[in-house]
């Protein structure tokens, strides 16, 4: 057994109520299977209909991989009596009719599934929970930052006061005190940690982490040279929001195999992140499990926490997440259970640096990146990836989607004394995500050192800047076409040799500067949208949060009984 399972296991199973905290890959899923089997075999037999565990886990990927190490333990069943059974309720496939007539002629012990399918779950009048005897949150904390409160809520009224109950996470935060207190009876709070005695830390004593602290137009490069020149089996790559993915994932895949410096690294790219529908986001994790390929999967954090993904040896965070805990359950996808691994976060120049004390106070050490050899691939990448950029205008759509929805992100930040508005550098970001002009958002109004009317490259024409996809690309001209025609109108390709926009008419100005605002006012609404509807990616939650915190701070201190293991 693991620490943490030598400590939780025979506590849980006589019959105590735990809060478990233990780093990152230490084995925290066993030390609540074990007991949940065991403790439903010493209860004897379940009638039909009826449910006697339930694991509720914050993302279906999580659910999903917890169904799967449950199932691998049931296998090991004496073979004359193998009736324990699960069963995963996730939303994205089938009903919850369904999975209610499967739970019927199955008839399942332990179910395993995600807040919401799991309160419609127990809601039906065909499910019985009067024998429950243990109820599981994995990752307490997410549950709550996803602003799964009042769902589950919803699940415990439902369910009976009497059975056992368990809590786990590598970071037990104080806000999961209100779910203790409704949800736990007397609980024990086991504590593993790790280190040499002197110094406690946060983190696998396994995992090395490291510190670079960039310009915004530097982290991309870094990035690459990271891809091309560390030894790993997997790599996880962690992006703000859904957009960014998106959006560097094309970048990456156009842009590698065309810098010289590239060529002998041959690492194959993934991208995942919550607004993937539910197929093609379980395929290309199961993909990027699977590959036998030396593999990079670009993310946000619905990929944070709880997944154990063999052979991650690296892991990097383009930024700091907007919550310092998800930077310990990002890092700890590497150096799961005793393996050696690497982390690596990426700070941007200025109030940032001080993460990195922020972090030491948190008990997590890191070390400065070595981030020489940048400049040569600095000037060959952002060659390529200008004409990249100028190829087709629907990159520069996306460009400025992904733009919209970092600037969004970062106003979410919880540590706003580091992360400031104030000090936002608009410019580097815009270059760093390839834009010829900055969007006109809100947050630019008050920004300091803009350049004239947003432009970040000289000489660029909009008007010849063109569509790849051809009814778009009509569009665009009918719009074109529809108003007043304009004197010396040029055509062909974008150039950086096209007239300054200094040097052109005033009203043409005005004109392509009313469009543009149009435009870009479409674009940050297309963004805005997007990001609101990404509720497992906790990019919109500031509203959760706040009513959380402030319901939280309503409420008394459960009483918790804690006890430490210095393993
Ligand atoms: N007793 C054990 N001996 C060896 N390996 C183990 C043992 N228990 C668990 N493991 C392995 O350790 C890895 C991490 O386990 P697990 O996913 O349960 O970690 P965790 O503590 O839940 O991490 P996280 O906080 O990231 O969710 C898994 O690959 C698991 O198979």
């Amino acid at each position: 057994m693991t620490p943490v399972q030598a400590s939780t296991i025979p506590l849980f199973c006589s019959n105590k109520d735990v809060v478990v905290e233990a780093v990152t890959g230490s084995g925290k899923t066993i030390s609540f299977l074990i007991p949940i089997i065991e403790i439903i075999l010493r209860a004897g037999s379940v009638s039909r209909g009826h449910v006697a565990g339930i694991i509720v886990a914050p993302t279906r990927e999580l659910a999903s991989q917890i169904y799967s190490v449950l199932n691998s333990v049931l296998e090991f069943q004496p073979t004359e009596s193998t009736t324990f059974k699960a069963q995963l309720l996730i939303g994205g496939f089938g009903t919850v009719a369904t999975d209610v007539q499967k739970f019927l002629a199955e008839s399942p012990q332990i179910v395993v599934g995600t807040p919401g399918r799991l309160l419609d779950f127990v809601g039906s009048p065909h499910v019985h929970s009067s024998s429950l005897e243990v109820l599981i949150f994995d990752e307490a904390d997410r549950l709550l930052d996803l602003g799964f409160d009042q769902t589950i809520s919803g699940i415990l009224r439902i369910l009976p006061k009497q059975r056992r109950t368990g809590l786990f996470s590598a970071t037990v935060t104080s806000a999961v005190g209100e779910l203790v207190r409704v949800g736990l009876r007397n609980p024990v709070k086991i504590v593993v940690k790790v280190g040499d005695g002197e110094y406690e830390q946060k983190v696998p004593t396994t995992l090395s982490i490291s510190y670079s602290v960039l310009s915004p137009e530097s982290k991309i490069p870094s990035l690459i040279h990271k891809i091309n020149t560390l030894k790993y089996r997997k790599a996880i790559v962690y992006f703000p929001t859904c957009a960014s993915v998106v959006y560097f994932y094309l970048v990456l895949t156009s842009i590698l195999p065309k810098l010289q410096s590239s060529k002998s690294a041959d690492a194959q790219l993934f991208s995942l992140h919550g607004k993937l529908p539910q197929g093609p986001r379980t395929k290309t994790l199961n993909n990027f499990i699977n590959t036998t390929k030396k593999s990079v999967l670009l993310t946000t954090d619905v990929a944070a926490r709880g997944l154990d993904i063999p052979e991650v040896d690296v892991v990097i965070q383009i930024d700091p997440p907007y919550e310092a805990n998800l930077f310990l359950h990002r890092a700890g996808r590497a150096a799961r259970a005793g393996r050696y691994g690497e982390g690596y976060l990426f700070l941007t120049t200025g109030r940032e640096e001080s993460y990195v004390d922020l972090m030491q106070v948190k008990k997590v050490r890191m070390k400065e990146a070595d981030e020489t050899g940048l400049s040569e691939l600095m000037t060959e990448f952002y060659r390529t990836f200008r004409n990249w950029i100028l190829d087709s205008r629907e990159n520069h759509d996306m460009a400025v989607k992904a733009y919209v929805s970092y600037v969004r992100f970062y106003t979410k930040h919880t540590m706003t004394s580091i992360f400031r508005m104030s000090e936002f550098d608009f410019v580097g970001l815009g270059l760093a995500y390839g834009l010829l002009r900055l969007p006109s958002m809100p947050e630019l109004k008050s920004a300091h050192n803009i350049p004239e009317k947003g432009w970040l490259v000289e000489g660029i024409d909009m008007d010849t800047y063109k569509y790849k996809d051809p009814q778009k690309e009509q569009g665009r001209q009918e719009e074109l076409n529809n108003r007043a025609p304009k004197a010396g109108a040029k055509h062909g390709p974008p150039t950086a040799t096209s007239k300054a926009w200094s040097e052109q008419s005033e009203r043409k100005e005005r004109r392509d500067l009313r469009r543009e605002k149009k435009r870009n006012k479409r674009e940050t609404e297309a963004a805005t949208v997007e990001n609101g509807n990404s509720s497992s990616d906790g990019e919109e939650l500031e509203e959760d949060w706040k009513t959380l915190i402030a319901d939280r701070k309503k409420k008394r201190k459960p009483n918790i009984s804690e006890i430490a293991f210095d393993l």
